[in-house]
C-alpha cells in the first residue's frame, strides 16, 4: 500500500479528466528494493558553512552520474540540493488548454536551462502490462496516451494515476526533454529545461523515444521541423510502419490509420507503396518528412552505423559511465510490446540486423569495377571491396560476440551497456563505416578524377 502523503489534492481547472495526483511512483505488487549500504553512492562534496547553497552542486559526483544523494548520508546534510526528486522540487507550472492537443502545461515562474521542472510520475508496470493497458485504453476511445518507457522491461502509466509532469506536450522544438536519474535505488524520469523558458511559455519534450502503439495521432506543435507524427522519428514508429531507408523492401506501408489528436475519430486512411512514403506524407503536412533523420542514431538495434547526435543526448538520458542505449531499447520494447503483429516484426527485425550487417544493400564494389576502363582503378575499388567485406565480416563477429550482454540488460532491465561492449561495437561499426566511405570516395573520385586526369605531370 502506497502512503497517503503520495497522493495530494491539485485543484484542476474545469473540464480535466479526473487523476489521482501523486508525486511518487506507484508499484503494485513490487516492493521497492531497499539498498544495501555499501550500496549507497555517497559524494565528496564538503559544505562551506559561508557557502551553504552550493552544496552539492553541478560538480557533485552524484549530480554528475544523474543519482540523488541519501539522506543521512551526504556531506551536506540538511544542506544538500541534490535531492530534487525526494523533495518533489518543482517548478511553478499551470495546465492551461490548448489548440487541438487537449492540454497542456506551462512555464509559471522563469526557468532557467537545465531546471528540474518536475518528475514524471505514475504506476510503474511491466511491459506485458503496459501492452494489456494500452490496448484497452485504446478500446476505451482514450485520446491520450500517457505510458511512457522507464526501461527494457517497464513502463510508467500516468493515466489513472500520475504527476502534472503527464500533461507536456510533444514538440519537434522542444525546451524540455526527459532524463533518467537514480533515486534511493530507483531509475525515475524527470522533465529538464533544455533552455531558458520564459513565464507563461509552454513546456514541450520530444516523444523521440516514447512510442505510442496503436494509432498514428498526427502532430500538431507547429514547428518548422515537424515530423507530421508523434513519435515519427522513434525507432519503434519505424519498425511498426515499415519505414527504413531507401530501397529497403520494408518500406512498404499497407494501411496507415491518422488520427488528429485535435479530433477523437481516425481522419483518413492514406495508401502508401514503396518510396512514395515521404511525398505522400508531404502532401499531409509542409516541410521535410524527416523520419530517418534519427532512425540511423548510433543504436544497436538500428545498425545503420552513423554516429550521430543521438549519443550524446542517450548518454545524457542516464548519465552513467556507460554509453546509454535506452532509447533504442525503449523504442524495440514498445514495438515488441505495444504494436499489433509484434512477434513477427520481431523476428524479421532479427533476420533484418543480420541482412543489414551483411551488406545486402551496398554497392557492389566489385561490378562498379568492371564498369571502369582502367586496370588500376579496377584493382582499386576490388580492394576496397575486399576491405569493406572484412569490416563487415568483423561487425556480424562483433554481433554475435556481444549479444549475451545484450540481451543480459534486457533481461536485468539495466539502462546501459558495460562500455567496454560499448566500445567494442563502435569501433567495429567505425571500421566498417570507414570502409564503406573508401568504397564510395574511391568510385566518385575516379569518375570525377580519371586516372589520366589526375596522374601527376612527368617532370619537364
Ligand atoms: C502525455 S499526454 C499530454 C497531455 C494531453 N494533451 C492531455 O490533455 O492530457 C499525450 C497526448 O497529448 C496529445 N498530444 C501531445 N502532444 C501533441 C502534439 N504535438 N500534437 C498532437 N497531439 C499531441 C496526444 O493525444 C498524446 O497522446
Amino acid at each position: 500500500m502506497e502512503p497517503e502523503f503520495n497522493r495530494i489534492h491539485v485543484q484542476l481547472p474545469e473540464g480535466v479528466a479526473p487523476f489521482i495526483h501523486i508525486t511518487r511512483n506507484e508499484r503494485s505488487g513490487r516492493k521497492q528494493a531497499k539498498k544495501k549500504e555499501e550500496d549507497i553512492a555517497v559524494c565528496e562534496c564538503k559544505l562551506d558553512p559561508c557557502k551553504t547553497e552550493l552544496a552539492c552542486g553541478e560538480r557533485c559526483l552524484n549530480v554528475l552520474t544523474n543519482t540523488e544523494c541519501t539522506p543521512g548520508y551526504c556531506p551536506c546534510g540538511s544542506y544538500c540540493k541534490n535531492q530534487r526528486f525526494q523533495k518533489s522540487e518543482y517548478a511553478k507550472t499551470k495546465l492551461f488548454k490548448t489548440e487541438g492537443r487537449g492540454w497542456g502545461l506551462l512555464a509559471d515562474e522563469n526557468i532557467k536551462a537545465g531546471m528540474f521542472i518536475i518528475e514524471y510520475c505514475g504506476e510503474v508496470i511491466s511491459s506485458d502490462e503496459a501492452k494489456l493497458r494500452a490496448q484497452t485504453y485504446e478500446t476505451q476511445g482514450l485520446r491520450d496516451a500517457y505510458i511512457i518507457s522507464l526501461n527494457a522491461n517497464y513502463y510508467i502509466d500516468a493515466t489513472r494515476k500520475g504527476s502534472l509532469g503527464r500533461f507536456i506536450n510533444h514538440s519537434c522544438q522542444p525546451n524540455c526533454e526527459t532524463r533518467k536519474w537514480t533515486v534511493l535505488g530507483e531509475t525515475r524520469v524527470g522533465i529538464f529545461a533544455t533552455q531558458d523558458i520564459a513565464v507563461g511559455t509552454e513546456l514541450a519534450y520530444d516523444y523521440n523515444f516514447e512510442w505510442y502503439g496503436g494509432v498514428n495521432v498526427r502532430c500538431l506543435c507547429g514547428a518548422p521541423n515537424c515530423s507530421i507524427f508523434l513519435g515519427a522519428k522513434s525507432q519503434g514508429f519505424q519498425e511498426h510502419n515499415h519505414v527504413w531507408e531507401d530501397g529497403d523492401d520494408r518500406y512498404t506501408v499497407d494501411e496507415f490509420p491518422l488520427y488528429d489528436s485535435a479530433e477523437d475519430e481516425p481522419l483518413d486512411k492514406v495508401k502508401v507503396t514503396d518510396s512514395t512514403l515521404p511525398e505522400t506524407l508531404l502532401t499531409v503536412k509542409t516541410e521535410s518528412f524527416g523520419l530517418n533523420n534519427n532512425g540511423f542514431g548510433y543504436k544497436f538495434k538500428s545498425f545503420s552505423g552513423s554516429v550521430s547526435g543521438n549519443i550524446k543526448s542517450e548518454v545524457k538520458e542516464s548519465g552513467q559511465n556507460a554509453i546509454i542505449v535506452s532509447g533504442a531499447k525503449a523504442n524495440d520494447a514498445f514495438s515488441n510490446g505495444l504494436g499489433t503483429g509484434s512477434a513477427k516484426r520481431a523476428a524479421k527485425r532479427v533476420q533484418n540486423r543480420k541482412q543489414k550487417l551483411s551488406g545486402r544493400k551496398q554497392v557492389n564494389g566489385k561490378r562498379v569495377a568492371q564498369l571502369f576502363a582502367s586496370k588500376k582503378v579496377q584493382d582499386e575499388l576490388i580492394k576496397c571491396e575486399e576491405e569493406r567485406n572484412l569490416a563487415t565480416a568483423k561487425l556480424d563477429a562483433v554481433y554475435d560476440e556481444i549479444r549475451p550482454a545484450i540481451e543480459q540488460r534486457e533481461r536485468d532491465s539495466l539502462d546501459s551497456l558495460p562500455t567496454n561492449v560499448a566500445e567494442k561495437w563502435i569501433e567495429a561499426s567505425c571500421s566498417k563505416l570507414k570502409a564503406d566511405f573508401d568504397l564510395y570516395f574511391s568510385v566518385v573520385k575516379n569518375v570525377v578524377c580519371p586516372p589520366h586526369t589526375n596522374a601527376p605531370n612527368p617532370d619537364p
